[in-house]
């Protein structure tokens, strides 16, 4: 057997991961860390063979490659940047080996996912994407292959993000100017105007919602139908089971035009959590055009075909989605005419009829400029994006194993019960998260009612129950959970220590080392505080 390439005399190859459209992707072992530990190495190649093009795509590439590290520095659902560098005409990344499997992978052999399991990805991963888009990033290739469930805790993480990709799309125009000459996405997850080149941050809530519904019907968007006047993905009739306000919460999300969608991350994280019918509808504007499909109670939808939850069937879904994934390898990164974003006067394209209202210019050289059009020869990195409201940091959310039954094949239809796959079990840590934003949004009662009953009745604490944990909590204007860790978990107790972070009405700033212990309550289906310590 060949023996696997050495890459930069320091990387030795184990095995090839995948070829997308710029480039391959191996796992690779580091031979200079004492622990020759595992990494992804991605070598990627500008479609434009020239040297002044790789000189300004190597500028790209760098600016690039420090945003990555930024994200995967700060926030572990996202891989760590390792290393990056130029050899000869290539140009790599090491990143860190998320060990587990993506989301299509998981449901080619778990089966369909159940709505409760969905959720938990959407809550966990719209708090990465708040975390993302406060950067100003939008990642622009969100979809199953781009997610990985770790092994273990089934924490989802997000891979793949489009700008390092856009980079190597670098191309001089017949005037001399360098200009992105692709669109990064992946048809079918990517809305229009990400398509036109001018992403906004609902375009990732749009692409994730897509894949929640991937999850949901084991369906790509390709393989369903769109009305053909409105253009909204018809989904619900392969999803009967699903609760009206979780679909509604979907087809806010996957809306074509950018502003009938949920506009930050935040919200869409709010009207999962908290679940409202209104927040979940599709705003008023969007009505008059989409009435007769969107918010439809399951009444309202014609004979849904009764699916059994099973698993997707790997001579028809999985095959299609292969091909799918085959077609995304290669349509990752669609092609464009350069000169189609190019402006030589430098002014932009109209602004997109659905482009994000709250998107407007803050910080881009040109007060038409979009994220998606720029030139190369102004100071920004192709991955700023526009936005009034930078998204609030949001903590970081971590899952935990556990091991509750879903969907099992339906021997009617002769299929074979698969093994009983794990589905989440929040993560004690992101309850601990949770908690804080809470009472951080005031929201007193709500974070009361996920106190262990104990914890409630405990009068020595709260004198006057609710009252006093209230009261208490209205002389704190902002409170944070930091760093927060598993200590011990069990399946039904975990101890999480934080660095709890109060910022008191009064100004003064508190730091509080705290033990926090949960209870898991089954009924309930949470985590439930029973007792908080502070630590010395
Ligand atoms: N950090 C990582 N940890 C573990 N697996 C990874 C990591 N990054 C990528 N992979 C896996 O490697 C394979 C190839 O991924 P990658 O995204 O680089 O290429 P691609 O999807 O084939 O092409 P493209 O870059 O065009 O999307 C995928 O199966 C992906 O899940």
């Amino acid at each position: 057997m060949d023996k696997l390439p050495l890459i930069k005399d320091r990387y030795q190859v184990i095995r090839h991961l995948g070829s997308g459209g710029f480039g391959e992707t191996f796992l690779a072992e580091d031979t200079q860390m004492p622990s020759g530990r595992r990494c992804v190495v991605k070598r990627l190649k500008p479609i434009a063979d020239n040297s002044q093009i790789y000189q300004l795509v190597q500028e790209r590439f760098q600016r690039e490659a420090a945003i990555l590290e930024e994200l995967g520095g700060h926030h572990r659902q996202i891989p760590t940047l390792y290393g990056y560098f130029r050899d000869d005409d290539h140009f790599y990344l090491v990143q860190e080996y998320i060990e587990g499997e993506t989301l299509s992978g998981y449901l080619q052999h778990q089966g369909r996912l159940s709505e409760s399991t969905v959720r938990e990805i959407l809550v966990s991963l719209l708090l990465v994407l708040e975390y993302v888009h406060s950067k100003k990033i939008v990642h622009r290739d969100i979809k199953p292959d781009n997610i990985i469930l770790r092994s273990g805790s089934l924490e989802p993480v997000l891979l793949d993000f489009g700008a390092v990709k856009e980079t190597m799309g670098t191309v001089v125009t017949e005037g001399g100017h360098a200009t992105r000459s692709v669109v990064v996405g992946t048809p079918g997850f990517m809305p229009s105007e990400q398509a036109g080149g001018r992403p906004v941050y609902s375009s990732d809530l749009y692409a994730l919602g897509l894949t929640a519904i991937y999850a949901l019907t084991g369906k790509i968007p390709d393989e369903l139908e769109s009305d053909p006047m409105t253009g909204i993905v018809l989904w619900r009739p392969y999803a009967s089971g699903v609760t009206p306000t979780f679909a509604s919460i979907l087809d806010r999300a996957i809306q074509p035009h950018a502003p009938h969608r949920f506009p930050i991350a935040r919200q869409m994280w709010e009207a999962l959590t908290q679940q409202s019918p209104s927040q979940a509808a599709i705003p008023a504007t969007a009505v008059s055009d989409s009435q007769n499909t969107l918010v439809v109670s399951p009444t309202a939808v014609s004979q849904p075909p009764a699916i059994a939850p099973t698993p997707v069937p790997a001579s028809a879904g999985m095959s299609d989605w292969a091909k799918a994934a085959l077609t995304g390898a290669v349509m990752g990164v669609v092609l464009i005419g350069g000169l189609v974003l190019y402006q030589p006067n430098g002014n932009s394209p109209p602004e997109p009829e659905d482009s994000q209202p709250e998107a407007t210019t803050t910080d881009s050289h040109d007060a038409g400029e979009s994220p998606g059009n720029y030139d190369v020869n102004e100071d920004r990195t192709t991955s700023e994006v526009i936005a009034t409201e930078t998204a609030a940091s949001m903590p970081e959310s971590r899952a935990v194993p556990e091991s509750r039954a879903v969907p099992t094949a339906d021997s009617s239809q002769g299929a074979v019960n698969p093994p009983t796959p794990r589905t989440f079990r929040p993560s004690a840590v992101t309850r601990v998260e949770e908690q804080y934003r809470l009472v951080s949004h005031r929201q007193y009662q709500e974070a009361w009612s996920r106190l262990h009953e104990n914890f409630r009745g405990n009068r020595s604490i709260f004198t006057n129950g609710y009252n006093s944990y209230a009261d208490w909590w209205d002389t704190v204007s902002h409170a944070e959970a930091q760093n927060p860790q598993v200590i011990e978990q069990t399946d039904d107790r975990a101890v999480v220590n934080t660095q709890v972070r109060l910022q008191m009405r009064t100004g003064e700033m508190v730091y509080e080392p705290r033990e926090i212990t949960l209870l898991w309550n089954q009924e309930a289906e949470a985590w439930m505080i029973s007792q908080t310590r502070l630590l010395n």
